[in-house]
């Protein structure tokens, strides 16, 4: 993997004319000393997705030398997609059997609040190219409610799985790591209950206008502070969804955004210049311990080099 590293990273925002979560979002995170963003080019999206499958691989066996389990957050969309492709492939050699499939947690960034049958789900996607092969066990799957799950409203399915983010969070072996005071005060409610587990990597994809998950720009859900959040009217098809919100997202150890092409090469370019997080979700999107811009020569193309 090509590895390079920027100082073009998003904590040296200008003053803004209106105060919102969105905004705060990225003056906590600046407050805090997030480690600046890496970039990493790839030539092409075939060896993004190759590279990434191998560095996610050796995430997680890592996570769980420490912690016995691993947890990762897992991305629909073309790019993350193509990734677990190639992470299933790893799968099946045996020189690369270093991580205990059993013991992984496989969480969503963002569900289409569609019934569960429909090409339109992220977890499809998930589900056929490595949950089912790598044997991973159900009750560690833990998908975002589809519409015919038995919940009537995105708000529902919401508020279901920031249950299930909460119920985990009380697991030992998927408790979050002790963090600075604003970054750990994400991860509790305001009643100090944990509401979030840990999440050593969490992957994103990133739209063509900047958003990551199902977070657009200047959207409710860019202002939202909970961890799970329903979208209505997205701009993207299909517009009823569910989201993890900003304070989920900044609460993973590890932050990995997953872009290819050209048509997102001036959203990264603007992410990483200093972008808001209500202009540009992506630009909010930061890990506590790491941020890794993972592209492709295309969607690097904007960037100033060197
Ligand atoms: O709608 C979505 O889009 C993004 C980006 O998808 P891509 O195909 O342009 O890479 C994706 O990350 C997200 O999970 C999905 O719901």
């Amino acid at each position: 993997m090509s590895q390079g590293s920027t100082d073009q990273g998003p904590t040296d925002q200008g003053p803004t004319s209106h105060e919102s979560p969105g905004d705060r979002v990225d003056e906590a995170l600046a407050a805090e000393g997030r480690p600046t963003p890496d970039v990493v080019i790839e030539p092409d999206a075939d060896r993004l997705a190759r590279s990434v499958a191998s560095a996610l691989v050796a995430r997680l066996a890592a996570a769980q030398a420490v912690h016995g389990t691993a947890s990762v957050v897992v991305t629909g969309g073309g790019i993350g997609t193509a990734v677990l492709q190639r992470v299933a492939d790893l799968v099946a050699e045996p020189e690369h059997a270093v991580v205990d499939w059993t013991a992984v947690d496989v969480w969503w960034g963002d569900e289409r609040f569609v019934p569960a049958d429909s090409s339109d789900r992220n977890e499809l996607g998930a589900r056929q190219t490595l949950v089912l092969p790598a044997g991973i066990p159900p009750e560690r799957v833990h998908a975002i409610p589809s519409s015919d799950a038995g919940f009537d409203e995105p708000e529902d399915a919401a508020a279901w799985y920031a249950g299930e983010l909460a119920a985990a969070a009380t697991r030992p072996e998927l408790m979050a790591p002790p963090q600075g005071p604003d970054a750990s005060s994400r991860a509790v409610g305001g009643d100090g209950v944990l509401q979030l587990p840990r999440f050593d990597v969490l992957l994103l994809g990133m739209g063509p206008e900047g958003h990551v998950a199902s977070i657009f720009p200047d959207s409710p859900a860019a202002r939202d502070d909970r961890p799970v959040v329903a979208v209505r009217d997205c701009p993207k098809p299909p517009p009823t969804r569910v989201s993890l919100g900003f304070s989920a997202i900044t609460s993973a150890e590890e932050v990995w955004l997953l872009v290819s092409g050209e048509g997102k090469a001036e959203a990264v370019a603007r992410a990483l210049s200093g972008a808001t997080p209500l202009e540009i979700p992506a630009a909010g999107a930061r890990g506590t311990r790491a941020t890794r811009w993972l592209l492709d020569e295309a969607a690097a193309s904007l960037l100033p080099r060197g």
